[in-house]
């Protein structure tokens, strides 16, 4: 049976990319750094999911096996060496770590003749595959001249309900049925095959990364930096106050107004993914999630590229209006959590160079840019109250 390697055994892990390898007939092995969850997987060689839309009725995934990326490195990297499929869901800012490994079993098909392998980042980053290929290539291990000799690297754009779930007396992962995983047609061994069943494949990548994650995770991270300062918990209660849904409605029509410039989408078409692939979606009763987890990783989430000031630098191209991108932004300054690293530096660097200096840092723009100056006088506002 074909064998596929997933690094990370996490919620979109066991709950969407493996579940789509499992459903194209590959037998998944997982490679994570939690031994509980290796330890329970090598164990039960299957896992529940819970259908979110159908009452959380079970599904059940089998013919799955697990290693530890730190006990068992040596499994991992065979595993690679005879796999067909190589996927991440182990967070942007872990793939410098995952890539040693992934880089040194690709090392061993050198010169091999065997087919060659698909890797593929499956996480919420502009072009993860590429951030991954960039850091098994720093790793020293191995040349682009044999990556390409033994593997095709396609980009992906990652979008599904998953949360941690216990249901009929079961530990799963919940899942929504709406999914969307674009795969990067043009980069793939033969364009006519589809290493993994019932995703997209598209021409250009791209434009539907951008649509993802500077509408959906743009809305996302917004209603969770706007909700902590406004006392709320969770996404849900902030989607359910009408001031701050209209805000972060607005938000996301100012990153559409970009998309539409740059991509030719129709702004009907971008109105209907909003408030079906989002407001629909993260309101769906029974969903409860929490504002620090959806806001988390604050540094990732502020970068130039990535879900807000991405099409808030965008909009200012097209001369088209961010302001309230930018008031996003300003309430993900304020974003507070003692348990995230990211969140915690921030707040140090604004007690120590201020804010103009740290918004310049975060954002990656310059000291005396428009955007600087509006993040930074908004941001003062919100400390007034
Ligand atoms: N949760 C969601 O709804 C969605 C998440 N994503 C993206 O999917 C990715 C995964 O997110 P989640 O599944 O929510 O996170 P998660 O925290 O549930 O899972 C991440 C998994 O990666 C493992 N991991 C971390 N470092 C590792 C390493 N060095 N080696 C091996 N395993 C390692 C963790 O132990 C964990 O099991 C992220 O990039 C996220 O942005 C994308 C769409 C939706
Ligand atoms: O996973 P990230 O990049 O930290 O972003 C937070 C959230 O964004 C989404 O992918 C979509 O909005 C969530 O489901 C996800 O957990």
């Amino acid at each position: 049976m074909a064998l596929a390697v997933h690094f990370g055994a996490g919620k979109i892990g066991r709950g969407f990319i493996a579940n789509l390898l499992h459903q194209t007939g590959y037998h998944v092995v997982f490679a994570d750094v939690v031994q509980e969850t290796i330890d329970k997987l090598k164990k039960e060689q299957q896992y529940t999911l819970f259908l979110i839309d159908h009452n959380y009725d079970e599904q059940l995934i089998d013919d799955v096996d697990a290693y530890s990326t730190i006990n068992e490195a040596d499994k991992v990297v065979d595993a690679i060496q005879e796999a067909e499929v190589v996927t991440t869901s182990v967070m942007a800012t872990n793939l410098d770590k995952v890539a040693p490994l992934i880089a040194k079993g690709l090392k061993r098909r050198v010169g091999s003749h065997k087919p060659k392998i698909t890797v593929m980042a499956c996480e919420n980053a502009m072009m993860g595959t590429n951030i991954l290929v960039k850091a098994m290539l720093a790793t020293g291990e191995i040349t682009t001249d044999e990556l390409n000799e033994v593997g095709v690297y396609p980009n992906t754009a990652v979008d599904r309900v998953v949360f941690d779930g216990h249901h009929h007396g079961k530990d799963g992962i919940e899942i929504g049925d709406a999914y969307e995983l674009a795969i990067e047609k043009n980069k793939l061994a033969d364009t006519n095959t589809q290493p993994i069943k019932n995703a997209e494949y598209v021409e250009n990548l791209e434009m539907y990364l951008q649509r993802k994650i500077y509408m959906i995770n743009c809305g996302h991270a917004i209603s969770a930096y706007l909700g902590q300062a406004n006392g709320y918990k969770t996404v849900q209660e902030v989607l359910k106050d009408p001031q701050l849904l209209e805000q972060v409605k607005t938000a996301m029509m100012e990153s559409a107004g970009a998309l539409e410039k740059k991509y030719g989408f129709e702004h009907t078409t971008l109105v209907t993914y909003m408030n079906k692939m989002f407001v629909k979606r993260m309101t769906t009763p029974g969903l409860s999630d929490p504002v620090e987890r959806v806001g988390r990783e604050p540094i990732r989430k502020l970068a130039a590229n990535d879900r807000i000031i991405g099409p808030a630098l965008q909009c200012e191209a097209y001369k088209l209006a961010n302001d309230h991108l930018l008031h996003g932004a300003a309430y993900g300054f304020h974003f507070q959590n003692p348990d995230d690293q990211q969140a915690v530096e921030i707040q140090t660097s604004i007690e120590q160079n201020g804010i103009k200096k740290t918004v310049a840092k975060y954002t990656q723009q310059p000291v005396d840019s428009r955007i600087v100056a509006v993040i930074s006088d908004d941001y003062e506002q919100i400390s007034k109250g």
